[in-house]
């Protein structure tokens, strides 16, 4: 990530704040005591939060811009935003780092700003960038009002007992409507009204003031100079040349390049090669201290991993070997390379998007279909979408995904299956992998608690889709004389795919969603198979609700017959559970000759059209002759 943010910055960010670092860092890099002297009352860790689109991105632009590391110009420019992906789908996915330079009331403070994603599907870099902080600006737009996100991302900052600075943005628009949002925001969440900022990050309006109540309110981290080094990693990510980066939060002692360190995971001992404040772009320093955020690197066997401590020796002499915390994944899908001499390749793709991407899960699988390949662990589909779009524009790997699904639980009996699967509980990710059913004594699926902030004028329609998708009511509440809060406890399976898109579309995007893990609970589950003339396709197994089986057999061939495109045979698609065809839909073959332009005229329109097609077919699958194209495996679930 970061050496993409220095390829494409050539920003010589402000001499004169260089200049001050370097001169604040001298100070401290002349002894081992002499760290004292950096003054770390004057150092402030916060962090953006939000709802998707009320504009994290925009206000960190303002906030670079104010502090000299960015030139002033293009309101759209959106500094931190820099994966491809990211401006492609106008979305944060990474959370980025810059620490800032600026002056008040006569003092220089070092302020290290995390820009943290929106979206659901990656709330575990917010919940990551929060560690490393001591407040956060808490943005509200105040055109749309408090949505499900702006709830999550509040009780996230409680949790963590960070200082919480309500901000509302988009205050130039026309419709912003401040004072309401300020009263949903006293209702909501008891915050007094006169402590709430107004700005507009894309004209820049109020962002000084907002930057200095950064100062003002947020207090300086407690990190312990005294104690010996310890820092906790928040980000990493792969360097072409220098191995893995790592971004890190110095929780005591001080680090110098050269010292000794040891990972917490391993306890195997490295030395410390590079040091660096981002700013974004990187800039070298000899020495850091406690309560700052600083790039490490110890070069190429360095290793390092999200979550992970980085030890001096003495430290690394009080500690036991830990290995850093587990993500919990929502779904799993499969990945395979398109033809398997493409394995390395793919394989070596996976590992470095991995090391960035730390919330994605990998371990090796193999289907007598597709080959050697990956069951992948992620955290919502839109994770899942924008992990192979990265594995494509960053690393060129072309894959085929199976169709994902969620983790369910069983409970197996018999002394044979409890010892080959090790122990009474186990958890399928992968459908195919589901036991005999005579092995299983009970199935469990994960829930999750759906919190959905709607006009009240869509309240049936939301209600209505809950209650399809198996929900649960709880209690709602009232966010104003407009909105409501609803919540449901729901399976997560029929959260997963599609259903912020139909919240979407039925409240005509005015409904907003987000929601939390409930744990697995007792379900009445089977397999469901999809035969194509008969041969079993690997990758659409799926693991269905019995009170939804007929509709799920049905959907999946209907849309099945509209996704593959008509061949030269008749095709047969069933979904079939323990033997019985439960739905069945018939493909008729192409009766035109589709071959017939590729006769006659030039030679080397020819070649271009024969070219064109070994293209096209790269691009399917083969089962039992049938060609399937890759996108359907995926695409099928929708709705
Ligand atoms: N009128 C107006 N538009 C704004 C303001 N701030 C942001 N926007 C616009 O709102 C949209 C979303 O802004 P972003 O900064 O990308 O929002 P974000 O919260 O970072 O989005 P995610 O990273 O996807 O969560 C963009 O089109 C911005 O130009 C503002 O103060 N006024």
């Amino acid at each position: 990530m970061v050496r993409l943010l220095n390829k494409i910055w050539n920003f010589n960010s402000c001499a004169y704040n260089i200049r001050i670092l370097k001169s604040s860092f001298r100070r401290c890099s002349s002894s081992t005591n002499d760290v004292e002297a950096v003054d770390m009352s004057r150092i402030r860790n916060f962090s953006i939060v939000a709802h998707v689109d009320h504009g994290k991105s925009t206000l960190a632009d303002r906030l670079l811009e104010l502090t000299g590391a960015i030139k002033p110009g293009n309101e759209n420019s959106q500094v931190l935003d820099q994966l491809q992906v990211e401006r492609e789908r106008g979305i944060t996915v990474k959370a980025v780092t810059a620490s800032l330079n600026y002056k008040y009331k006569n003092e220089d403070y070092l302020l290290n700003l995390i820009d943290t994603p929106g979206h659901v599907d990656f709330s575990n870099e917010v919940v990551r960038s929060v560690k490393a902080c001591q407040g956060v600006i808490f943005l509200v737009d105040a055109n749309e009002g408090v949505q499900a996100q702006t709830v999550a991302v509040h009780s996230l900052a409680k949790r963590n007992n960070l200082i919480i600075i309500p901000t509302l943005n988009k205050v130039d628009l026309p419709r912003a409507d401040p004072e309401n949002t300020k009263s949903q925001l006293k209702s909501l969440f008891n915050i007094d009204p006169d402590t709430v900022l107004s700005i507009s990050a894309k004209k820049g309006w109020g962002v000084q003031e907002l930057l200095e109540a950064v100062i003002t309110r947020i207090p300086p981290p407690k990190a312990d100079l005294n104690k010996h080094f310890k820092a906790t990693i928040i980000d990493t990510w792969h360097d072409k040349y220098r191995g893995v980066m790592c971004l890190a939060y110095i929780e005591s002692g001080s680090i110098e390049v050269g010292q000794t360190v040891k990972w917490r995971s391993d306890l195997k001992q490295h030395t410390l090669k590079y040091l660096a404040l981002l700013r974004p772009n990187e800039e070298p320093i000899e020495k850091a201290v406690a309560g700052q955020v600083v790039m490490v690197g110890c070069g190429p066997k360095g290793g390092g991993s999200v979550g992970d401590e980085l030890l001096s020796l003495e430290s690394a002499e009080e500690t036991k070997v830990a290995s850093a915390p587990t993500v919990k994944h929502m779904v799993y899908a499969g990945i395979f390379p398109s033809d398997q001499s493409q394995h390395t390749q793919l394989s070596d793709a996976i590992k470095k998007l991995a090391l960035n991407d730390s919330a994605v899960s990998v371990n090796v699988d193999s289907s007598p279909a597709l080959g050697q390949g990956w069951r992948l662990g992620f955290l919502g589909l839109l994770h899942l979408d924008v992990f192979t779009q990265r594995l494509l524009q960053e690393h060129k790997a072309e894959a085929i995904l199976t169709a994902p699904s969620v983790p369910y639980k069983i409970k197996v009996k018999g002394a044979k299956a409890i010892k080959q699967y090790k122990g009474e509980e186990v958890i399928i990710t992968n459908p195919l992998l589901l036991p005999d059913p005579h092995n299983i004594v009970e199935y469990y699926e994960p829930y999750v608690i759906g919190t959905i902030i709607t006009p009240v004028e869509y309240i049936g329609a939301v209600n209505t889709l809950c209650v399809d998708r198996r929900g649960t009511p709880l209690p709602s509440s009232s966010v104003d004389e407009k909105m409501t809060m609803m919540q449901f406890i729901l399976p997560l399976s029929e959260v997963v795919i599609d259903f912020h898109d139909t919240l979407k579309s039925l409240t005509s995007g005015f409904a907003s969603f987000d929601y939390q893990d409930y744990g697995f609970h007792s379900s009445s589950l089977v397999r469901m198979d999809i035969l194509i003339n008969g041969a079993l396709v690997d990758e659409l197994t799926t693991i269905v609700h019995t009170s939804r089986l007929e509709y799920s057999a049905r959907r999946l061939t209907t849309k099945l017959k509209e996704m593959i495109p008509r061949q030269m045979v008749q095709i047969a698609i069933q979904a079939v559970v323990s033997g019985k065809v439960y739905s069945r839909e018939t493909l008729k073959a192409y009766r035109k000759d589709v071959t017939a332009k590729l006769y006659g005229g030039d030679v080397t329109r020819r070649k271009k059209l024969l070219k064109q097609q070994a293209e096209g077919k790269k691009k399917m699958r083969s089962v039992a002759n049938i060609k399937i194209p890759r996108n359907t495996f995926v695409d099928v679930l929708k709705r």
